[in-house]
């Protein structure tokens, strides 16, 4: 599995920012964020091809180990084989997901978490980056 961050501390008002490349060939990765593993306020689930979706985002969240709605993003401003930048802006109500191309939308922060504190990768993506600002 890929980069896995905790303790970051990551308080309402700040901004997360996530360099990575996504890998030639990508078929899907994940950003997942929140408190643990078992609770994440934002799993961002960019899917080039899989599970029947194509170029689509998909977003949901996962409080004590239960998977919530899934929130599906038109925007898809990823291609296999670049370097891309991610910004994630924490708030109590809700978080706001920065893309490239000046895309950005909102994903309601369900588990009314204060703190970021975990940040993990899977798939196919290598985080190169992290700014906390
Ligand atoms: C139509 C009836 C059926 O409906 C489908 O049912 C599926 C199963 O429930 C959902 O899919 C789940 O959706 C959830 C969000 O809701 C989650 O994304 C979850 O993945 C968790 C997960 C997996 N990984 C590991 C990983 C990740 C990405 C790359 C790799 C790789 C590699 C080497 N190249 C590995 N990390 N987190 C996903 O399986 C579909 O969306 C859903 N579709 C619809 C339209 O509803």
């Amino acid at each position: 599995c890929g980069m896995v961050c905790t303790n970051m501390g990551v308080k309402a008002g700040k901004r997360i920012g996530v360099k990575g490349e996504i890998a030639a060939g990508a078929k899907s990765f994940v950003l997942n964020l929140g408190k643990d593993q078992a609770n994440i306020l934002l799993h961002f689930n960019p899917r080039f091809d899989v599970h029947g979706d194509a170029r689509i985002i998909v977003c949901n969240s996962k409080d004590k180990g239960e998977w919530g709605a899934e929130q599906r993003e038109s925007a898809f401003p990823f291609q296999e084989g670049t370097n891309v930048e991610i910004f994630i802006t924490h708030d109590p109500s809700n978080l706001t997901i920065a893309l490239p191309n000046n895309h950005q939308f909102k994903f309601p922060n369900r588990l009314g978490l204060q703190v970021i504190d975990f940040l993990n990768a899977e798939g196919d993506f290598t985080i190169k980056s992290i700014q906390l600002e």
